[in-house]
């Protein structure tokens, strides 16, 4: 039923312009499934690797699509176990982790069509489709999105009290409507960043005024509570010479950095902070998740890679308390709900995310509705956006 029997991987643009991998997976009963992969800009020192999209499809046509070809797309281990035998390595750095994590995608959806499911249910069983995540949309941006901005990556929209996923996608695009009238009124010109937030000129610090100011006018208008949450992305923040954080003109040594955040937290009320701090720094991860950990989520995304390893070294040092699933990050799906589940059994939250570069691809909705995520990041507005927020309403709206 289904047995696949051709897979075709052609390039095509992502929503910076550049070439990915898309990748399309045939059963032999009629299945059809289409995933693409998407591309990272802050990408961590650890992840798998991405190969230019022509290598990476010319050597996955090579190595992975003979291994493919009568294998059950259903049985998604074993999938993903032909694309890792393709491969050979531990990185995907042979066939390239994006047209592994393409056709990971296309075999799930495959399946999912074969069997009549939508694609959350075969992921993640008949008990799914009733709880929803929290979508953190990027509503003020720069770091590697966009020069000239912010030094902090992302400022996150985090409408927590929304009664529905509906609600509260629009709640986030509302945010997104009052930061431009914010900016406006303080006369501050804004174009957008990679993701679609606003990539305004501004100090961090009247970043989190804007920001705020935002939320709370939000706020009043929808009745249910929203606060906000960060992407820090401290990886790219962090000179290794000179051993500090590097804000332009400012430095912060590790100590300062966990004082800064922690005094953030405690200032905005923060219900979320990714990356904190450096990808390599479990220790500082773990002193600030023990001063905040209790009233916010400290999540690891640098840090943790979608990698079990990676994250099983957290969770025995104490290191943050949720974890970021991107699945390119690791190149398949097995590896992202192995991933999810270990962070399950150690209580630690889980976030599912899109990238930076992104595709209309929706796999990361039914994937967050699929492994029961309580939160999903994938922006605000913008077509490669809100093709994954519009699924997660229409997956809504299907459940009942
Ligand atoms: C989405 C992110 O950006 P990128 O895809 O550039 O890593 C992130 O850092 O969480
Ligand atoms: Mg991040």
């Amino acid at each position: 039923m289904t047995r696949i029997t051709g897979v075709s991987l052609r390039r095509v643009l992502d929503s910076r312009g550049n070439p990915t991998v898309e990748a399309d997976v045939l059963t032999e009963s009629g299945g059809f499934g289409r995933g693409a992969a998407p591309s990272g800009a802050s990408t961590g020192e650890y992840e798998a690797i991405e190969l230019p999209a022509g290598e990476s499809i010319a050597k996955a046509r090579e190595h992975a699509v003979p291994r493919l070809e009568g294998l059950y797309a259903g049985d998604q281990r074993a999938v993903d176990a032909a694309l890792r035998a393709a491969d050979g390595t531990d990185d995907f750095s042979n066939i390239g982790a994006n047209s592994a994590v393409a056709i990971s995608m296309a075999a799930a959806k495959a399946a999912a069509d074969v069997l009549g499911a939508p694609l959350y249910q075969h992921l993640g069983g008949a008990f799914r489709g009733e709880n929803f995540p929290v979508p953190l949309g990027n509503v003020v941006g720069g770091g590697e999105h966009a020069k000239e901005a912010t030094h902090i990556q992302e400022f996150l929209a985090a409408p927590v009290g929304a009664p529905s996923v509906s609600e509260a996608v629009f709640a986030n695009a509302a945010v997104h409507a009052a930061v431009a009238d914010v900016l406006d009124e303080r006369g501050v010109p804004a174009a957008k960043g990679d993701e679609g937030a606003w990539a305004p000129p501004i100090s961090d610090a009247d970043a989190f005024e804007v920001v705020d100011e935002a939320v709370d006018r939000v706020e009043d208008e929808v009745g249910f509570e929203i606060r906000f949450g960060l992407d820090m992305a401290a990886a790219e923040l962090y000179d290794d010479d000179r051993e500090a954080y590097v804000y332009g003109d400012e430095a912060k040594s590790t100590d300062e950095q966990i004082e800064y955040v922690a005094g953030l937290v405690d200032e905005y009320d923060l219900a979320y902070v990714e990356d904190p701090l450096d990808e390599n720094d479990y220790e500082a991860f773990a002193a600030l998740t023990d001063r905040v950990g209790d009233r916010t989520l400290i999540c690891g995304d640098d840090l943790f890679v979608t990698n079990v390893e990676r994250l099983r070294e957290g969770i025995d040092a104490g290191a943050a308390n949720s974890i970021l699933i991107k699945p390119n990050q690791i190149g398949t799906l097995s590896d992202a709900f192995d991933a999810v589940e270990l962070a399950a059994r150690n209580g630690y939250e889980t976030v599912i995310s899109h990238r930076s570069g992104e595709t209309e691809d929706t796999t990361i909705a039914h994937l967050a509705v699929a492994t029961d995520a309580g939160f999903i990041k994938t922006g605000t507005v913008g077509g490669e956006r809100t093709a994954k927020l519009n699924e997660l309403i229409r997956i809504a709206d299907d459940a009942v």
